[in-house]
């Protein structure tokens, strides 16, 4: 149980990756500032993180269950937290989907809608207003760069993400009033089961429905330019943590955070030109005229990240 003094964090989708790494960070806080509650779906994958955590686990990290896709879920959970007082809430559970969307079908989008949308939908109807009453609270969102720019063949993903970001736009301005802060933070690619979790999906799928042409594009530039940019500009989990707390222990938390220096280029060509032909045709450029040799998109995204843009990141350092 947490005690006096002590913020009680909730994060969802503890069973790998970011929002492990979070929990772990914050639960072996050296000054035990943090009463952490992981919660994942199946409880069954709580190994990893029970072993990361170490002596933290039982004293300042607790696990429950909770699924972002399931109301009674996400109740249940909730109203198990001791006077249902969260401090800090961390929206982390995500699920991606990569592919020509004429070959996808409907109802895999609508899971990653009702994952990464309707699943932080939940979370806030049932956490914000005990935070409205209390007047006090901190709200997260793991979003994604793909939440303020698309990249072709990441359509439903990166819509279902700037869904989440408006959603919270207009959140972030209501709960100004009663002192609850709203930050989303926004890494590039980050090196955890997601981007194996999309390559299985992908040699799964025949894409039926897509034509040779497209799919030629998405097998041939993009899928071998989306393994560069992990390999090349893929930032750790732990480094997305480090910002996180950053974030949540700042005296002034920004609404927007970029965690990755390296993409600040690629969101702020989209401000440079507002009829967004400038970056429609860049990135356009990088796919397919460039995306083909060897890591050059990685290259120039690291010569355009120099100087002052990198001061626009929150930097995990
Ligand atoms: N990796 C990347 O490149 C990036 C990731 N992100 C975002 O970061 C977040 C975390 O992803 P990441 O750690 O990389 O990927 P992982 O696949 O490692 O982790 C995703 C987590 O979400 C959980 N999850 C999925 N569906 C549900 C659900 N219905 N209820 C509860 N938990 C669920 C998974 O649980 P289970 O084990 O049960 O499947 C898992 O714990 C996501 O929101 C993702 O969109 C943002 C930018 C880049
Ligand atoms: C193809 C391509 C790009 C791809 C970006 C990708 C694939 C980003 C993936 C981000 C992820 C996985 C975020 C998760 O939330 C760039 C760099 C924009 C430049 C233009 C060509």
């Amino acid at each position: 149980m947490a005690t006096e003094g002590q913020k009680v964090v909730l994060i969802t989708g503890c069973s790998s990756g970011i929002g492990m790494a979070i929990a772990v960070r914050l639960a072996r806080d050296e000054n035990k500032r943090y009463y952490v509650i992981a919660t994942m779906r199946d409880l069954k994958r709580k190994d990893k993180l029970v072993e990361a955590a170490g002596d933290a686990y039982g004293r300042t990290l607790s696990l429950l269950t909770l699924d972002v896709c399931s109301d009674e879920s996400v109740k249940q959970c909730v109203d198990s937290v001791k006077d249902r007082h969260i401090d800090i809430l961390i929206n982390n559970a995500g699920v991606g989907l990569v592919g020509p969307i004429e070959a996808l079908s409907l109802d895999d989008m609508k899971q990653v809608f009702e994952t990464n949308f309707f699943g932080v939908v939940r979370m806030l109807k049932e956490v914000m207003p005990d935070m409205k009453r209390r007047r006090s609270g901190h709200i997260l969102v793991i979003s994604s760069v793909l939440g303020l720019h698309g990249v072709a063949f990441n359509d439903i993903y990166s819509a279902s993400k700037f869904a989440t970001e408006g959603l919270c736009e207009g959140v972030a301005i209501q709960l100004l009033k009663f002192n609850v802060t709203v930050s989303m933070i926004e890494p590039g690619p980050v090196n955890t089961e997601f981007e194996m979790k999309l390559l299985t999906d992908v040699s799964k799928k025949e894409f039926a429905g897509a034509d040779a042409e497209t799919l030629d594009h998405f097998r041939n530039c993009y899928l071998p330019t989306q393994v560069n940019l992990f390999q090349g500009l893929g930032q750790t989990p732990e480094e997305i943590a480090k910002c996180t707390q950053k974030v949540i222990e700042s005296p002034r938390p920004p609404f927007r955070n970029l965690t990755n220096p390296l993409y600040t280029p690629i969101v702020a060509l989209k401000y440079a030109d507002e009829t967004r032909s400038l970056s429609v045709h860049t990135f356009y450029h990088m796919l397919y005229n460039l995306g083909g040799v060897m890591n050059v998109s990685v290259r120039i995204m690291k010569f355009l990240s120099g100087g002052w843009l990198r001061r626009r990141t929150i930097s995990p350092i």
